[in-house]
This record gives structure tokens, sequence and C-alpha cells, in this order.
């Protein structure tokens, strides 16, 4: 009896979706299938065969197909959802919520339907309230319903860090909790740099204009790009959070979990310290914080109930 390949479907083929799959299959983490809307069928196949000629290439298998039929996607063991519009500048990530939402709703069901046990990563934005919209849609357990938006801040935050200190990224840590909007919360606190704490090696100063750098890192990528948003560093955090969960590695990630009570918040979807393996998100880890720091968590809350509280 062989051993089992992991099958990974990515919903959307656009920016994000197509860089996903690609970083995807260079890890081997298992077969993909890059789904978009029948219309895209075509420039889908086109890519994901591009994809399967740069294996011999580089020296990966992993076997990549595109497609606009869900019956494909079938037994999938992670569905990554990438799928809808993305900003341009002037718009915040709220501004989606109406359009991707429908699109979210559409996408579980289709998920369910062909892989009823699996786990879905969301990165579509507002990404807090449509991993919430996600999870009502599909009925799948709390924990198999994911967002993404930690790992690519922290990430955001880590590079500014890097480059301020002229340190390897490799020993830069930080933890970047609430919505992921602007008024996200990198806890500084909780931040190192090869375990020395970051408040001993930059000033408070110029840590905070690198707390706000961070928290408008979105933004600063769609101004410069003109016509969409940040693809790279999103694809790479998806891809970090799809090893942990098909190697069971029980990681320390920061992911947008459904919280009951954790942080002292209810019935909502929020960015926090989660441990992710291999049944999902497997537990959330509640740090202790400065009475500054919940007020900023809930200024956070408020914004993506306020979000939630547009959908129908
Ligand atoms: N949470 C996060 O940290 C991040 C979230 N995003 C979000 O991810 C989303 C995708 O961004 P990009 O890939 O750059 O956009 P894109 O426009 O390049 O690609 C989106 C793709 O979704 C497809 N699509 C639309 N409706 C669909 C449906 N019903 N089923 C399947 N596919 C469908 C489109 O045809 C398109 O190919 C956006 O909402 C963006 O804001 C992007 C980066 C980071
Ligand atoms: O800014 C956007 O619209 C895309 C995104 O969520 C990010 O890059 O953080």
């Amino acid at each position: 009896m062989g051993l089992k390949r992991n099958k990974i479907s990515v919903i959307g083929s656009g920016f994000t979706g197509a860089t996903t799959a690609l970083m995807i299959a260079q890890k081997e983490l298992g077969d993909v299938v890059l789904v978009d809307i029948p219309q895209m069928e075509d420039p889908t196949k086109g890519k994901a065969l591009d994809m399967a000629e740069a294996a011999p290439v580089q020296g990966f298998d992993a076997k990549i197909i595109g497609t606009s039929n869900y019956e494909d996607t079938k037994d999938s063991d992670l569905v990554i959802i990438t799928a809808g519009i993305a900003r341009k500048p002037g718009m915040s990530r709220d501004d989606l919520v109406n359009t991707n939402a429908k699109i979210m709703k559409a996408v579980a069901k289709d998920i369910v339907n062909y892989s009823p046990d699996t786990t879905i990563i969301v990165l579509t934005n507002p990404v807090d309230a449509m991993t919430y919209t996600v999870f009502k849609e599909s009925g799948l357990p709390k924990g198999r319903v994911i967002g993404q938006s930690g790992v690519l801040d922290t990430a955001r935050f880590r590079t500014f860090v890097a480059e301020e200190l002229n340190l390897s990224v490799k020993d830069i840590t930080g933890f970047v909790l609430g919505g992921h909007g602007d008024d996200m919360v990198p806890l500084i606190r909780y931040s190192y740099a090869g375990g020395v704490p970051l408040e001993t090696l930059i000033s408070k100063e110029r840590l905070e204009e690198i707390v706000q750098r961070t928290r408008t890192g979105g933004g600063e990528i769609v101004s410069l790009l003109g016509n969409g948003s940040a693809y790279y560093a999103p694809a790479a955090s998806l891809t970090v959070m799809a090893e942990a969960i098909l190697k069971d590695q029980r990681r320390v990630i920061p992911s947008i979990a459904f919280l009951e009570g954790e942080y002292g918040y209810k019935d909502i979807y929020l960015g926090v310290p989660t441990i992710l393996g291999g049944k999902g998100i497997e537990k959330i880890i509640e740090l202790d914080l400065t009475a500054e720091e919940k007020a900023a968590l809930d200024k956070s809350a408020a914004s993506v109930k306020k979000v939630l509280s547009l959908l129908s």
C-alpha cells in the first residue's frame, strides 16, 4: 500500500492563488488543484501547466491542474480560498465586503460538497469577516476554518525591524494581534531579536514608526502596485500555515480564529496566537495584555464587529 499524497485545492487563480499554488508545489506539500470561475478556466489551466513545466527544472514532484469544476477538488486535505476582488489605491479592505461575501458563500458550499471533512484557510479580504462567513456557510468545526493575516503582518514587522537593526530576518520574532486592518496590534513586548527584547535595541519613537508602517503595510504595497495588492508575502504566509497543518507540526502561529470568550470576545473571528497542527487550530494561546494593549485590541475587534454587522 503506497503512501497517500496530500491534495490541496486553491480557489482563485489570480495573483495570490497562483503564487500560493506554485510555492506549495515547490515545497512538495502535495498535489495542487487550482480553481477559478468558468470564464477563467483556460488561463487557470495555462497557469497550472506552466507551473507543472517548472517542476522538472526545479526538481519538485507535484501534480498541478487548473479547473473550474469543483468535482476536481473532491477529498481535498486542505483548501485555500483566495477568490474574490482585491482593493485598488484609495480603497480600504472593508470596501470589498459585499462582493466578496457573496463569493465566499458560493465557494464554501462547493468546497464542502466535495470535501466535507477538509480544513479551509481563507485569505480573501476583509479576511476576518470573510473567514467568519466561510465558517458559518461551510458548517465545518471552528478549528478547521482559519484565516490568514498574522503571519503576513508579523512578516512585515520582522522585515522592517531587521532592516532597522541590520540583522538577519531569521532572528527577529514578533506578534501581531487583532483584525487585519490599520488598527491591528503589533505587540512590542513579545518581540525579540535572537531572544533580546526589541525595546532594549530600538528607541520607543522608532518602534512606534515601525508599528505604524506595519499597520499600513498592505496599503503601502497597494499604492506602489497601482492595480492590485500584495501576493508574494501573502502566498508565503499561506504556505507556512499549509505546511504546519499538512505536516501536523503544531507550530505557534498567529491565525484568525473563532473566539468564544478568549481575550473577552465572542462570536467573532480575530487574529490571535494559535497552535496550528493536523487538526487545524488546536489551541488558542491567551497572552496577558496590559491595559493599553487590551484597549488597542478592543478597538481592532470593534472594527471587525462593524464589518460583520454589514453581512446579511
Ligand atoms: N488576508 C491577507 O493577508 C490578504 C488578502 N488578500 C486578498 O485576497 C484576495 C485575492 O487577491 P488577488 O489574488 O491579488 O486577486 P486577483 O484579482 O488577482 O485574483 C482573484 C481571483 O479570484 C477569482 N474569482 C472570483 N470569483 C470567484 C469564484 N466565485 N470562484 C473562484 N474564483 C473566483 C477571479 O477570477 C480571480 O482570478 C483579495 O480579496 C485580496 O484583498 C490579498 C493579500 C493578502
Ligand atoms: O492590503 C491589501 O488589500 C491586501 C492585504 O490584505 C495585505 O497585503 O495585507
